[in-house]
């Protein structure tokens, strides 16, 4: 379908005329994917003359914040967007990248030929329906996952009556529509290939999310060798018991495995009845399928995960080499996977966030991994925050309503950090969306389907909440179906490693060992700040240490050392459950505030750096102590 013959322009400025003009759409002049869209456009209140383009700009912390939330699919993204960029001069084209509620994560920049208003289609923007009316990604979203055009006049608003784009959906390992990618270009026709080089790179943005799983085995297949690595690969990741953990659509339509068979447990060898041999090793090789066909198949083994000496990374950073830590890691995998919620409990700084975000990483890369700290939020907005609110729903609220943490969470992870600080209403609210699986913004009266991994983290006593009646036990229960005790710093027994891998990460390459001494002071240690403290710790002495290899004692800052010297505050040798745990922690702040500035001779300066806090929050903490 050539928009550049005048015969279908002419019919979409027929069909355009007659609807806005109030008139039945003549048969066969627009599609019908874009007939529905124009309805649902002008249903949501939108109208062609809207200036809707460069509305909705977002502050460089929000973008930051995007970013950080969809870092799994923008990485998985990048290589891909760049080769398409490559294929669609930059003059005239634009390429971006959406989370599955119509958000761009990820774009390239503004094209010389686009209006100045087009500079706001960049991270944060919305592109879904309900902002932009019709366009190719907001219609992959709102039609089922297809893949679409959309030329010129097909556009619902005025201003888009010069643009051509084509986007094709992203799905996750485990089947879920994750984001959408798209070509746009400024005053250019569609090429009739634009729209299967968008699906060729949306596949292969898919296959890159394969290899972030926790497989052991990711095999490659087709009965074509020459398809092997390439984005119609077959690919099918296999746990260390044989396994079948997820598949691709390619090799599940290869191989007749039903849809999203992650977690469903297909034996490999109902597929291949010999297992893997004959493709055992790395590289190539054939291998036949019980169904007699032969497959070409490459092997990539992943390494075991030892649970022993050396330092393991979960993802995003996160070290485990505790043994007990590393299996309850591994349990929770699973225990999401069959979507029950996870409880991290422990101190401050013992790695609760990194860990949450290790296990959306491991559970449902790709998605969004949204995270809310319930006690930053004043009660009085934390409704609308958590629910987004519905049009009009009080005066002054934005136009069109806002979307919550819990729907920006769809399909990906919610992380409710200090869940022992949400307010009581608010805990009625979470319960009803847990137990209905969906969510009615405030204000609104339509329910909206959720599916979310709910991870929460306190390092309060739950139970003695619960006794005091400041926390629901049914919302309890329903949040504790597994909890996690992440382990003091001194409790763990990969400090070592820990450190030595901090210390890799800190050095960026350059060639950086730790004195013998020094290592003793760091061993001898209680870290009361745990994780958080050690890498403070670290991170200056590795910046003091300038261009030496090795980082003595001396490198340690003054201040930490003259604490570390005088013995720490434990938390552990304070009462194991205090009437509050909010109090107990604020003592020990107190405390270990106090001892600091002794040892420093009331030098807040040096006594805030060697906290490794700022001296606003010490005046603050001081302020405080004072007055209870
Ligand atoms: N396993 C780990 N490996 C490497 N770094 C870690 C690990 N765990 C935590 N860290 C680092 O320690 C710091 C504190 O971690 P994090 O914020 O996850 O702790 P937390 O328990 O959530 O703290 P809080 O309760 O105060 O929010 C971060 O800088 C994080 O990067």
């Amino acid at each position: 379908m050539s928009h550049a013959a005048d015969g279908p322009v002419r019919d979409v400025q027929i069909a355009r005329r007659n609807f806005f003009n109030g008139k039945l759409i003549p048969p066969g002049t627009v599609p019908e994917l874009v007939a529905r869209s124009w309805e649902r456009a002008a249903h949501s209140g939108l109208r062609p003359e809207d200036r809707a383009l460069s509305s909705n700009f977002v502050t460089h912390g929000q973008l930051q914040r995007i970013e950080d939330e969809h870092r799994v699919l923008i990485e998985a993204a990048g290589e891909d967007m760049a080769i398409l960029a490559r294929a669609f001069p930059a003059q005239h084209w634009l390429v971006f990248c959406t989370n599955a509620a119509g958000m761009i994560v990820s774009a390239s920049s503004r094209p010389a030929a686009a209006p100045a208003a087009a500079a706001a289609i960049r991270g944060g923007k919305q592109v879904c329906e309900a902002a932009l009316g019709t366009n190719a990604p907001g219609c992959v979203l709102r039609e089922g996952g297809v893949s679409v055009e959309i030329r010129r006049g097909e556009h619902y608003l005025n201003e888009l009556v010069d643009v051509v784009c084509a986007a094709a959906p992203i799905y996750d390992c485990n089947d879920r529509l994750i984001g959408v990618l798209d070509v746009t270009g400024f005053g250019v026709d569609l090429p009739a290939y634009a729209l299967s080089r968008v699906q060729a790179a949306a596949m292969s943005i898919e296959n890159r999310l394969y290899a972030r799983l926790p497989a052991r085995r990711i095999v490659r297949l087709h009965h074509d060798h020459r398809m092997l690595h390439t984005p119609a690969e077959g690919i099918i990741a296999i746990s260390d018991d044989d396994v079948i953990i997820a598949a691709n659509r390619a090799a599940r339509q290869m191989l007749g495995l039903r849809a999203g068979s992650v977690g469903a447990g297909t034996d490999l060898r109902e597929v291949f009845a010999g297992g893997l041999h004959g493709g055992t090793g790395t590289g190539l090789a054939s291998l036949s399928a019980r169904s007699g066909e032969r497959f070409f198949v490459s092997l990539e083994q992943h390494p075991r995960r030892t649970h022993s000496a050396a330092a393991t990374t979960v993802g995003g950073g996160c070290l485990i080499a505790d043994a007990a830590l590393a299996r309850a890691f591994d349990k929770a995998v699973t225990v999401i996977g069959a979507q029950v919620p996870v409880m991290l409990l422990g101190e401050t700084g013992t790695g609760k966030s990194l860990l949450a975000r290790a296990l959306h990483d491991a559970t449902r890369p790709g998605t969004p991994f949204v995270s809310l700290d319930c006690s930053s939020i004043p009660e009085s907005l934390a409704e609308a925050e958590l629910f987004g609110y519905a049009d009009g729903a009080f005066t002054g609220s934005r136009k069109g309503g806002s979307i919550g943490k819990i729907e920006q969470a769809n399909h990906g992870t919610l992380f409710l950090d200090e869940i022992g600080d949400m307010p009581l209403p608010l805990q009625t609210r979470l319960l009803s969306v847990l137990q209905e699986r969906s969510l009615t913004r405030v204000g609104g009266s339509k329910p909206v389907p959720v599916d979310i991994s709910v991870i929460c983290a306190t390092h309060r006593n739950l139970d003695e909440l619960v006794r005091q009646g400041s926390f629901r036990q049914d919302l309890f229960y329903r949040l504790n179906g597994m909890s996690v005790r992440m382990p003091a710093l001194r409790e763990r027994t990969d400090l070592p490693e820990l450190i030595d891998a901090m210390m890799q990460s800190l050095a960026r390459g350059r060639p950086k060992r730790l004195e013998a001494d020094a290592m003793a002071v760091l061993m001898a240690h209680r870290w009361p700040g745990n994780i958080r403290e050690l890498h403070q710790v670290l991170r200056a002495a590795m910046a003091l240490s300038g261009d030496s290899e090795l980082v003595q004692r001396e490198h340690f800052d003054e201040g930490w050392l003259a604490v570390a010297a005088t013995g720490a505050p434990a938390p552990g040798v304070l009462p194991a459950r205090p009437d509050t745990h909010s109090t107990m922690m604020a003592d020990m702040q107190s405390e270990l505030i106090h001892r600091t500035l002794a040892a420093l001779s009331g030098n807040r300066s040096q006594a805030a750096r060697a906290l490794g806090i700022s001296r606003a929050t010490l005046y603050r903490k001081l302020a405080r102590s004072k007055s209870s």
